[in-house]
């Protein structure tokens, strides 16, 4: 079952909590929250205090992408306000496996995110480990760039290594989605579609929404 993660990065953050609600109304599945550090990328986002502030006003589970350096300094005061699922970079952990089980620790999933130029093989050791992996179709840092289409034999890779290991990790694709992004990615094996200006930039969000759900529909339940 394929799902829609909206990114809040594109949302009105002066009115985000009518934000939120209206695209959680339209029956997405995540809500995706992208925390940047001004180092790790250079634009600086969301910190823990707004993961916090939204937890009580959704259902929505909290997809937090942290692309920050040194992530185990801050996956306690994550998990403590709120999130769902926490996503660090494999670029910017040291000993990534000690990450993840750090996160594991916790009752919420772990992730690990891959720049475009990293490949699938610096996180072979930890798939059985995962929850999920998010490809990133952009270089992470800001939205509205371009989806780089060089990502989708990386994600159809990706897939076939799951399927070869039976693995059950999910796969989440983010940046450049829309409702031709989003078909490539979910026919290559993607499970879960981030999209920032594709729905939080639209001023119809139902019908933004409505799109990208059709084109993926055709691949629910494979
Ligand atoms: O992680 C991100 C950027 O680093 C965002 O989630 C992503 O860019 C979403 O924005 P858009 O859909 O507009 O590309
Ligand atoms: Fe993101």
């Amino acid at each position: 079952m394929k799902k829609i993660a909206p990114s809040i990065l594109s949302a009105n953050f002066a009115r985000l909590q009518e934000e939120i609600n209206e695209v959680e109304q339209l029956g997405v599945d995540y809500l995706h929250i992208d925390v940047m550090d001004g180092h790790f990328v250079p634009n600086i986002t969301i910190g823990p205090l707004v993961v916090e502030a939204i937890k009580p006003i959704t259902k929505l589970p909290l997809d937090v992408h942290l692309m920050i350096e040194n992530p185990d300094k801050y996956i306690h005061t994550f998990v403590k306000a709120g999130a769902s699922i926490i996503t660090v970079h494999q670029e910017a952990c040291t000993h990534l496996h000690r990450t993840i089980q750090q996160i594991k620790k916790h009752d919420v999933k772990a992730g690990v995110s891959l720049n475009p130029a990293t490949p699938i093989s610096t996180i072979q050791h930890i798939l059985p480990d995962v929850d999920l992996v998010l490809i990133m179709t952009v270089n992470p840092g800001f939205g509205g760039q371009t989806f780089i289409r060089e990502m989708v034999p990386k994600i159809e890779a990706l897939a076939q290594i799951r399927n070869d290991y039976h693995y059950d990790f999910l796969i989440e694709v983010d940046g450049g989605i829309n409702e031709k992004t989003a078909f490539t990615c979910a026919k290559a094996g993607a499970d879960i579609l981030v999209a920032g200006s594709a729905i939080f930039g639209q001023e119809d969000r139902k019908h933004a929404i409505h799109t990208i759900r059709q084109s993926i529909e055709r691949f629910q339940g494979e």
